[in-house]
């Protein structure tokens, strides 16, 4: 059997093992149909080895690249595929963004045992988060409830929550989608209010720089919206995120044309937010973004800040 053209590199979640082949079927058919042209690589990380304490306290989102990237640099795959929320905002030297693919739903979900909807929770209820975005606006909206640490992949979450270890949890839907699991969602929060991370939904590849036979056959993938939107996130992302203990969110919508962009840093109690907005072209989504970034990054309280350590 002659080698496969292209391997793809991922974590051996399932959800990750979903995007992974929803790109492997799009390169296949773009490459003319022969499933063995392109194969899967599993990849475990240290992230997936690390179960014992929160990530942000451990390094935080390069946890889940690095061995991808040193697979990637050193030829074992070709390209990589990851949730977009996941990557870095420094990509790794040698590494770049490939292709995009078409947003999901950019909601977060809650999944309540007790009750269906933040508002009906019990005084005090107990919510499992790992996410400090989702904890300061679970706070942001309901002071009384108590957020806790919760970790592991998808199903893993869902299980520890019918267990009663908590009495609700929050999930991107997108995730929940991916895997079949949406009936789960009891209530969908809408982004106004509860904004995602930057990137949620967004399906990302990378290359090796000056890969282009990897780069062409992932042309086709790519959605130029999403991709925009995605640079002007990171582009706020990276002026924002000196570490992964401030808690941000923000989405970019992209019509045509035109790009509409808003962004928030919290105290991790959700007390104090400060936003920003822009709009602009798609075309200069980056630029967006960082503009967005500076002036939310002018006024945020020094305190804030200095969670950046
Ligand atoms: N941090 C894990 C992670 N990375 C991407 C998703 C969901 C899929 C997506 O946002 O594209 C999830 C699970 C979750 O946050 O519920």
């Amino acid at each position: 059997m002659p080698a496969p053209l292209l391997r793809i590199g991922t974590r051996g979640s399932p959800l990750a093992l979903w995007q992974a082949n929803t790109v492997r079927d799009g390169l296949v058919a773009a490459l003319g149909g022969d499933p063995d042209t392109v194969e899967i690589v599993v990849i475990k990380t240290t992230g997936d080895v690390i179960q014992d304490r929160p990530l942000s306290e451990a390094g935080g989102k390069g946890l889940f690249v690095k061995e991808i990237d040193e697979a990637l640099l050193g030829g074992r795959v070709d390209l990589a595929v990851h949730s977009a929320k996941d990557l870095p905002t420094d990509l790794a030297e040698g590494t770049g963004l490939a292709a995009v693919l078409p947003r999901a739903d950019v909601r977060d979900a809650l999944i309540g045992g007790s009750a269906a909807t933040l508002d009906a929770l019990p005084q005090g209820a107990v919510v499992g988060t790992a996410s400090l975005r989702r904890g300061a606006l679970v706070r942001r909206r309901r002071p009384d409830l108590k957020v806790v640490p919760f970790r592991g992949n998808v199903q893993t979450r869902l299980d520890k929550l019918s267990a009663g270890m908590v009495d609700a949890t929050l999930l991107a839907l997108a995730g929940l989608s991916r895997l079949g699991l949406a009936a789960h969602a009891t209530e969908i929060l809408p982004e106004d209010d509860f904004p995602p991370a930057l990137g949620q939904g967004a399906v990302a590849v990378t290359a090796r720089v000056g890969d282009e036979r990897t780069r062409e056959a992932l042309g086709g993938l790519d959605c130029v919206a999403t991709a925009a939107a995605l640079a002007c996130e990171r582009a706020f992302l990276k002026i924002l995120d000196g570490s992964c203990r401030t808690p941000i969110a923000g989405l970019a919508r992209v019509e045509g044309d035109a790009l509409a962009f808003r962004g928030l840093v919290l105290s991790e109690d959700g007390a104090r937010t400060v936003e920003g907005e822009i709009r602009g072209g798609a075309t200069d989504a980056e630029r967006l973004g960082a503009e967005a970034g500076r002036d939310v990054r002018a006024r945020t309280p020094a305190d804030l800040l200095a969670a950046f350590g």
